[in-house]
């Protein structure tokens, strides 16, 4: 003490060498140099220099004489302190023996003994080691300053001896506090400096670190006589705002907390200025209140109360131990006032750390022993130590985390270890975390870079946590017996714990990371697949709906078709495919029992037969081959009627009788839609040279001319027309009815144009005017040209009822007998309803006196012209009923040029029809008779279709 003290009161003469330099073979590590700057010219960030280390090597090197005579030694070099200069470190070194300042020495002589007092009672409760320990303390001194920055750590003689432990040096501290500096000197030096920045806006942080009992709760918060550094920060800030009342008024918040053990189990933070518990999450602490003081007394007060709540216990070491770490702050969020303008301030933090000391078991006493009661008491101090000492220790890793390297070998120890300590604690290659402080109101002291740590300590780069919360369940778990060697096994565990959970993580991560990458990928395809299902599944429904569609089109025109085939009754009705003959009597002997019932093309109305008509028109040359046949039939039936003697080919397989009789039958049935002519129904049989030439002529066209306008039905005409003619032949009359019906299919229309067209029908007509109207388009075809004009014929037949200009007739009526002279004439000149117009009014009355061949022909010509005629060219110029009626003369015109009148009255071309056939030396002539025929054809087609449809 006596050396110290001489060193400490000659500051400026040089240290004098160590007599004895002991090199420690794990030698101590040594304390960084205090940076030269202070916290004033911190501001200006002036360049750090290269600080060289310490030259101790070079110290040893130097060889001492034998002798060594006192001479000066040089100087040591200024230690400039190489790391960072917001962090400075400070050494008190508290007396053995408390020699009370004068000043307090009588006002506090009583309080002071009765503090020492309390500690020599509870040193007094081991007698062995309170005598062992005053006699220690008594004698020997182990820490002295050897330097304002540097200090010797000397071991006691008995062990120095036994042990061979050497005195050590540490140096390089911001500055060294004697034994005899007083709280004032600490302040001014220490204190004073970090709180004149935090007034100008620069946080910064005290704390207090050191053995149990070794002042730290005496330099902080002193006593009432001798205030600590609190106090007189309080009374420094508040007197500085006191004394520039006029210009500016400053508020502060003021908050104070304590994290301490409960029973070892559990750290617990408790507000001190209320004593209410905080909530604690790791580093981060909830709840705090803070509390606006304005003036040093306020201040004071709460800071006092505070320090009542705070927990301490009687320890061997000191009879008034903190056992929880206290923390203080001020900060300051106020407002200056500048004349008229309040400007807002720094919401800087001044904080001040009150740790609570290292204690080792054997000094403090806290191992249990046969006292029960002094034995719970020692139990719960150790397990306060335990936390205490590991409190400590990780707040010691911070401070020296903050002073090495980033990146060396000190560095990753220090992280390590700390990193075991506090699991929780975020290390930074660059800085480093101390202390965070929570509340309710969002407080925090979030130290870091540029934050002025002035006192004890000071750091830099501070962001978290303080480390007192740790191994909260080690501790807790373990027996008191083996609590220090298990806590040091869990920690081991706890590490390696730590390790495996971080490999774990990373896994786990990594799997996270595969599984949801998978998902991911599942999900696209997912949708994938759900996109096109959406899409099938509307094609599905649209191949559906079209389905319907056509299911449903399919049945309209199967309902069509069959409409269709209902209207060709009337030819397919008697095909082929059942006993033609006998149908077809039947059918004439129903029809003719009750008409209208079975067969329809007489019993219908006109426009269902007109409709049937027109398929039958429809038809391909399988209708027109019916017309044909029909044609036959009629021969026939002419033949029949007209009374000839000599039978047609098949005459003698035929049944005249049952052929003709079904043949009138129908007739008769037919008559009774056929006009009512004025004509005589005389039954006078049309020509019979006619007819029998006719029928010659037929028989021969039939077997030869092809069918209708396609070549390929020639054929088939022909094995139709020899079908028929077997049929004729082998059936008899009965084959004949089916070829009738087709014509009178054909006939009907006439019939029902007549019909319509005002003529009157009557059934008391003979069957002959009818057999005649047949007959008389029969011989239509069969006056053409014997030369064999096949296509002509094939026409004629064809279409029916296709007649209109074919000269070729005169010849066939040339040959009839003179009672067909007007025939002749008729059907020369007129061959139409305005020819018989013509006749009328050029005094050939038409009367039903004339010879029924005459009315016959007449009528059928009418009927030819009416059909290929409008309805209302037929009506207006086709009034049968009128026959008198007077109109203008007219002269009488060929029939060709009627026809060709017609034709280019009705602008119609004829495109398809053209003859085939070109024989023999008529070519010419038969050339411009098919072309008239042929327009004459179509033209009757279309009409007849057009008006159909
Ligand atoms: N420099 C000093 N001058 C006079 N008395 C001192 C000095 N340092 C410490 N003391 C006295 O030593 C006793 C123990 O001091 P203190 O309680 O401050 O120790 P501590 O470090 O806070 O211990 P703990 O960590 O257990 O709380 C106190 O009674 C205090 O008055």
């Amino acid at each position: 003490m006596q050396e110290e003290s001489r060193r400490v009161e000659s500051p400026v003469s040089p240290p004098p060498c160590p007599g004895t330099v002991t090199v420690r073979r794990n030698p101590h590590r040594r304390a960084r140099p205090t940076p030269k700057t202070g916290l004033r010219s911190s501001s200006k960030k002036p360049e750090i220099p290269n600080v060289p280390s310490f030259p101790i090597q070079d110290i040893l090197a130097i060889d001492l004489p034998p002798n060594p005579t006192p001479a000066p030694a040089p100087a040591p070099a200024p230690v400039e302190a190489p790391i960072s200069e917001n962090l400075k470190v400070y050494v008190r070194i508290r007396p053995i023996s408390i020699e009370l300042p004068e000043s307090v020495k009588d006002s506090s002589k009583r309080d002071v003994s009765s503090r020492y007092r309390v500690k020599h009672r509870v040193a007094r409760s081991s007698p062995k080691k309170r005598d062992a320990t005053a006699k220690k303390k008594s004698c020997e001194i182990c820490v002295t300053a050897t330097s304002a920055s540097s200090v010797s750590l000397s071991p006691p003689k008995d062990l120095q001896e036994a042990k061979r432990i050497k005195e050590e040096v540490f140096e390089g501290f911001s500055h060294v506090f004697r034994t005899d500096s007083s709280q004032n000197e600490v302040y001014e030096r220490m204190v004073k400096p970090l709180v004149e920045d935090f007034l100008r806006g620069t946080s910064g942080m005290l704390a207090a670190l050191g053995p149990s009992g070794s002042g730290k709760t005496h330099t902080v918060f002193g006593s009432p006589r001798d205030p600590g550094i609190v106090p007189r920060v309080l009374q420094q800030i508040f007197g500085q705002t006191d004394g520039n009342t006029n210009s500016s008024q400053r508020s502060f918040y003021l908050s104070m907390f304590q994290i301490c053990s409960e029973r070892g189990k559990a750290e617990k933070a408790f507000d001190l200025s209320n004593g209410v518990e905080l909530s604690m999450h790791q580093s981060t602490i909830k709840g705090l209140q803070e509390v606006v003081v304005t003036d040093v007394g306020h201040a004071e007060s709460l800071i006092e109360a505070g320090m009542l709540r705070r927990a301490t216990a009687m320890t061997n070491s000191n009879s008034q131990s903190s056992r929880s770490q206290c923390i203080i702050n001020i900060r300051d969020v106020g407002s200056r006032h500048n004349g008229e303008v309040d400007v807002p301030m720094s919401n800087a933090n001044l904080t001040f750390v009150d740790f609570a000391g290292a204690e080792r078991e054997k000094k403090t006493g806290n191992q249990p022993n046969s006292n029960v009661v002094w034995s719970v008491l020692q139990g719960e101090r150790l397990l306060e130590s335990n936390f205490i000492n590991n409190t400590s220790m990780v707040f010691g890793l911070c401070l020296r985390i903050l002073t090495v390297k980033p990146g060396g070998e000190d560095y990753l120890e220090t992280s390590q270890f700390l990193q075991q300590a506090a699991p929780f604690m975020k290390i930074k290659c660059d800085c480093l975390i101390l202390l965070r402080v929570g509340s309710s109101s969002k407080f925090s002291l979030n130290l870091s870079r540029g934050t002025h740590v002035s006192g004890i300590l000071r750091f830099n780069n501070v962001e978290e946590t303080s480390g007192v919360v740790r191994n909260k369940r080690q501790t807790t778990a373990m027996p008191r017996t083996e609590h220090a060697k298990r806590v040091k096994i869990s920690r081991t565990k706890a590490s390696v714990t730590e390790e495996e959970k971080s490999r774990s993580a990373k896994d786990e991560n990594r799997e996270d990371r595969v599984l949801l990458h998978f998902a991911r990928a599942m999900w696209n395809v997912l949708n994938e697949y759900k996109r096109k299902l959406k899409v099938a599944e509307s094609e599905i429904e649209s191949l559906r709906e079209n389905y319907a569609n056509e299911t449903i089109r399919t049945a309209e025109l199967e309902k069509e078709l069959k409409n269709l085939k209902e209207g060709c009754n009337c030819i397919n009705i008697y095909s082929t495919e059942a006993p033609l003959a006998q149908r077809y009597a039947n059918t004439d002997l129903d029809a003719s029992a009750s008409p209208g019932a079975d067969e329809p093309s007489i019993s219908e109305s006109s426009d269902e037969v007109e409709r049937k008509v027109h398929s039958c028109l429809l038809q391909t040359p399988e209708c027109n081959m019916q017309n044909e046949r029909l044609t036959t039939f009629i021969w026939n039936d002419n033949m029949k009627h007209a009374g000839d003697s000599d039978p047609p080919q098949a005459q003698g397989h035929l049944d005249p009788n049952t052929h003709t009789r079904d043949h009138l039958v129908l007739m008769e049935d037919e008559s009774v839609r056929e006009p009512a002519f004025d004509v005589s129904s005389s039954s006078q049989s049309p020509d019979k040279a006619f007819v029998k030439q006719d029928k010659e002529q037929y028989v021969k066209t039939e077997s030869e001319q092809p069918c209708g306008n396609e070549d390929s039905c020639g054929e088939d005409s022909e094995l139709d027309s020899s079908r028929n003619m077997e049929n004729l032949k082998d059936t008899g009359g009965s084959s004949e009815p089916h070829v009738l019906v087709r014509k009178d299919s054909c006939s009907t229309v006439e019939l029902d144009d007549l019909k319509s067209n005002g003529y009157e029908v009557s059934s008391e007509q003979p069957a002959e005017v009818n057999k005649d109207v047949a007959s008389t388009q029969v011989s239509s075809s069969a006056n053409e040209d014997s030369g064999g004009d096949l296509e002509d014929s094939k026409l004629d037949n064809s279409r029916g009822v296709e007649n209109l200009g074919a000269t070729d007739r005169l010849e066939g009526f040339a040959d009839v007998g003179s009672s067909f002279q007007p025939n002749v004439l008729v059907r020369k000149d007129s061959c139409s309803t305005v020819e018989l117009d013509d006749l009328k009014s050029d005094g050939e009355e038409v009367s039903s006196d004339q010879p029924a061949e005459v009315n016959k022909y007449v009528a059928s010509t009418q009927v030819s012209s009416s059909v290929n005629q409008p309805e209302k060219l037929l009506k207006s110029e086709s009034s049968p009923k009128l026959p008198n009626q007077e109109k203008p003369r007219r002269r009488l015109l060929p029939a060709s040029s009627v026809l060709l009148r017609n034709m280019s009255y009705w602008n119609i071309d004829d495109e398809t029809e053209k003859p085939k056939g070109n024989r023999g030396g008529k070519k010419k002539e038969k050339d411009a008779k098919e072309e008239l025929r042929t327009k004459g054809s179509a033209t009757l087609l279309r009409l007849l279709k057009g008006d159909l449809l």
